[in-house]
């Protein structure tokens, strides 16, 4: 049996829960369920705090989690990423009132306030920085506001809660993160319950990020209409009853879909259709 943390809370527990539910094991359907045995998968779920997920599995007490990779690093856990999900992107970065400091060298002295101690003093540390680091839970933002700290090393997506606190990224970003799944630092790669569970997430994700595309074209055009679409390992290429002419089918991704109609009915491909997929292995 596999035994798998899923985040409780926070921007990551939604899009978990819906991505597992997506891959085809069953999800608990109120919050207060704090652990879900899915029998017909064989694995125990356990909805922890997203922070506490990369402790758990280091214990080798779980077997995979989905946390965030920021988080993963923060907490200096024995647990490695190994698969990313996409979902709960996010920039990690100083911030402070316009003025203060232009990157890191200049935080010599300053107090920098943020939830992700581990990250910060580490990013400090590596750039030969001596700063005070104060850990608050949330909010970090009006730190800065209430004299806490004149810097704040935060989360950023949209910049919405910078801007409401008057408050400025500077220097370069201190790392990208986003949803990941992660086990045991040096666990076994070829478990099959894990490998199984991998395949169904990755499923999830190919399933999400392309369409199927199917178009009829002359054949002496087929080689320049599947350089567009060459599929993920190779087109599909069948004759059709209309002589001189072939259909194709390749898989595509889903952000370049209508250009790649577009350039096909410019080669004079006809029929051009795009599908969804529901889930795959690949
Ligand atoms: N606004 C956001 N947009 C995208 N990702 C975010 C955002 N806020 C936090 N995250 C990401 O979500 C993960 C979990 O963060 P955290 O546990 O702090 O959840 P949260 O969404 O901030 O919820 P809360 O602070 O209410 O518990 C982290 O990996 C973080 O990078
Ligand atoms: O750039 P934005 O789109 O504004 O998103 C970033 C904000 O989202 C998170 O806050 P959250 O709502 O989780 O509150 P918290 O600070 O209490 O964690 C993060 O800590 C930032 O404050
Ligand atoms: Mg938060």
């Amino acid at each position: 049996m596999l035994r798998i943390a899923v985040p409780n809370k926070g921007s990551l527990s939604g899009p978990a829960a819906a991505m597992l539910h997506e891959a085809g094991y069953r999800q608990r359907k109120e919050s207060k369920e704090l652990v879900l045995f899915d029998s017909a998968n064989d694995v125990e779920f356990f909805y922890l705090r997203p922070r506490d997920i990369a402790i758990y599995v280091s214990s080798g007490r779980l077997d995979i989690g989905i946390t965030g990779r920021d988080l993963l690093l923060d907490s200096a856990a024995g647990a490695e990423e190994i698969l990313q999900l996409g979902f709960a992107r996010s920039t990690f970065h100083y911030a402070a009132r316009p003025g203060t400091a232009q990157g890191v060298a200049d935080l010599a002295g300053m107090t920098v306030a943020t939830s992700y101690e581990g990250v910060v003093e580490k990013h400090l540390a590596d750039h030969g920085v001596a700063a005070t680091v104060v850990h608050l839970d949330g909010a970090v933002e009006t730190a800065i506001q209430l004299g806490v700290a004149q810097v704040i090393a935060d989360v950023v997506e949209t910049g919405t809660s910078l801007r409401n606190a008057g408050l400025e990224t500077f220097g370069e970003p201190i790392m990208a993160s986003e949803a990941v799944v992660v086990r045991p630092t040096g666990a076994s790669t070829d478990d099959p319950e894990v490998q199984k569970f991998l395949r169904r997430l990755q499923g999830v994700l190919v399933a999400r990020r392309y369409v199927m595309m199917d178009y009829d074209i002359r054949a002496e055009h087929v080689d320049q209409a599947v350089a567009l679409t060459p599929g993920l390992e190779s087109p599909t290429v069948s004759p059709l009853h209309h002589e001189g002419w072939v259909a194709v089918r390749a898989m595509v991704p889903t952000s370049d879909a209508q250009r790649i109609m577009d350039e096909l009915y410019e080669l004079g491909a006809r029929a051009i259709l795009t599908t969804g997929i529901h889930a795959a292995r690949l």
